[in-house]
Parts: structure tokens; C-alpha cells; sequence
């Protein structure tokens, strides 16, 4: 399967940040994986016309479930579709754990996404805590039954794997933990989409670097993966893409 990498940019990124997507463009002409950049809202706009012939795309980091009305601060998948974004990043554990959003939301957020044209790439993963508990799978396995929609197919649809305690902290899981918890998304994939789920996406998120990006790609299930921090240096961000063959 073709690789995805996606860089999720955060709170990160002024006007001038767009410096690192024209860089971006230099490192990756010949890249031989899909390639999203995911910044703020504020620089999507701008963002879609510099990657304009090139191999980027552009994405958000979240959407609003409702296509408009009065909902103060937020932006719609139709709304991000019209401006040239093709991916939204939904359900990332900084939303679920500081602005409330549970799997009904991601999943109602995934149903807007997916009726705006935009593909969904659904976020998993278990915290410190349940991962102690020996409860990894069967809380990845409860938030992806609940978040992933009806309609959902491997061409709307990308999973990406981020363990709470991987994100941002240096910490990355062993090989066997990301390949048990890829096999068991896999798996459910199957359950419920069919062969279909054979072509999903499962992308690895958490600490992430293009100093660990090739023993991460060489893994069973990983098709790629979701960049914080390193996404931020195009040289960086450039050096996982170039590993993701
Ligand atoms: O949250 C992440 C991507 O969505 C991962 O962040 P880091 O790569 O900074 O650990």
C-alpha cells in the first residue's frame, strides 16, 4: 500500500511559517509516498495555493459536525473543502481530553467530513494509564467501533494510531506494541468494512523522527504516519517522508 505521511502542525505556524512548505516542496519532489500538511486554520488558505503542482496536500485539524449555523469560533468541513483542503484530523486526544470530544462527536465530525468531500483521518489511542492496565486494544478497539461512521471506505477514511503517552513526550512504543495494536485496528477494519478494510490506512502517530521513521515503516499494518513536532523543520519532516517507501 502506498504510504501517507501527515504532518499535524498543532497551535504552530505565522505567515512566514509558509517558508517551511516551499522548502517542503524542494526536499520531496520525488517522494513516493502521499504527503498532507495539516496547519492552523489560519494558514490553509494561503497553504493550498503554495502547493499548487507540487505532491502536498493540504488538511485541517478539526471540523465542526454541522455543515453552518450559529456556532461561534468553528469552521465546517465544507467550509475547509471550499478553501482546497482535502484531509481533516479528527478526534486527536488533545481534543478529546481538553475540549470533551468523545467518540460521538468524532464519529458526527467523520459524517460532516465525509459529506464535505474531505477524507477523515480518525485518531486512537490508549493513555499511560490503560496501557498499565493491559487495556490497549480494547480501548483503541471501543473508540474505533464508535468514531469510524457508516459510509466510511478506505478511500474517506485514514486511522491513525497515537498512543497518549507517545505524543510528544520522546516515548515511542516497542515494535511488538505497535504491530499488535496496527493487527487488532486491521482487524476491526475488516469486521466492519469488509475487504475494504484491507486498504485503509493506519497511520503511526507519537514522537515520531526521521531518526526512527524507518524501523516504524517497516512495521506489519503501518502505512504511514502522523507528525507532530517534526513536522514543524521541512528538513526533518523531509527526512521521514523520504523513508516511508
Ligand atoms: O500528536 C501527534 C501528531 O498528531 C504526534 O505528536 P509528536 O510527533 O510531536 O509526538
Amino acid at each position: 500500500m502506498r504510504k501517507l505521511v501527515a504532518g499535524n502542525w498543532k497551535m504552530n505556524g505565522l505567515v512566514s511559517s509558509q517558508a517551511e512548505i516551499e522548502a517542503l516542496k524542494g526536499l520531496t519532489g520525488s517522494a513516493t509516498c502521499d504527503i498532507v500538511v495539516c496547519p492552523p486554520f489560519t494558514l490553509i488558505d494561503r497553504a493550498v495555493e503554495r502547493v499548487k503542482d507540487s505532491n502536498l496536500v493540504i488538511g485541517a485539524q478539526d471540523c465542526h459536525a454541522q455543515q453552518s449555523g450559529a456556532h461561534t469560533g468553528d469552521v465546517s468541513a465544507e467550509m475547509l473543502a471550499d478553501i482546497g483542503a482535502r484531509y481533516v484530523i479528527l478526534g486527536h486526544s488533545e481534543r478529546r481530553v481538553s475540549h470533551g470530544e468523545d467518540d460521538e462527536i468524532v464519529r458526527a465530525k467523520a459524517v460532516a467530513a465525509h459529506r464535505g468531500g474531505l477524507i477523515a483521518i480518525v485518531c486512537v489511542g490508549e493513555t499511560r494509564h490503560e496501557r498499565d492496565e493491559g487495556r490497549a486494544i480494547e480501548v483503541v478497539g471501543e473508540q474505533l467501533r464508535e468514531s469510524v461512521p457508516e459510509g466510511a471506505t478506505s478511500a474517506n477514511l485514514v486511522i491513525a494510531y497515537e498512543p497518549v503517552w507517545a505524543i510528544g513526550t520522546g516515548l515511542v512504543p516497542t515494535n511488538e506494541q505497535i504491530e499488535e495494536v496496527h493487527a487488532a485496528i486491521r482487524q476491526m477494519l475488516e469486521e466492519r468494512l469488509g475487504s475494504d478494510g484491507n486498504s485503509v490506512r493506519i497511520l503511526y502517530g507519537g514522537s515520531v523522527k526521521s531518526s526512527n521513521a524507518e524501523a516504524i515503516f517497516g512495521l506489519r499494518n503501518v502505512d504511514g504516519a502522523l507528525v507532530g513536532g517534526a513536522s514543524l523543520k521541512a528538513s526533518e519532516f523531509a527526512g521521514i517522508i523520504s523513508a516511508a517507501v
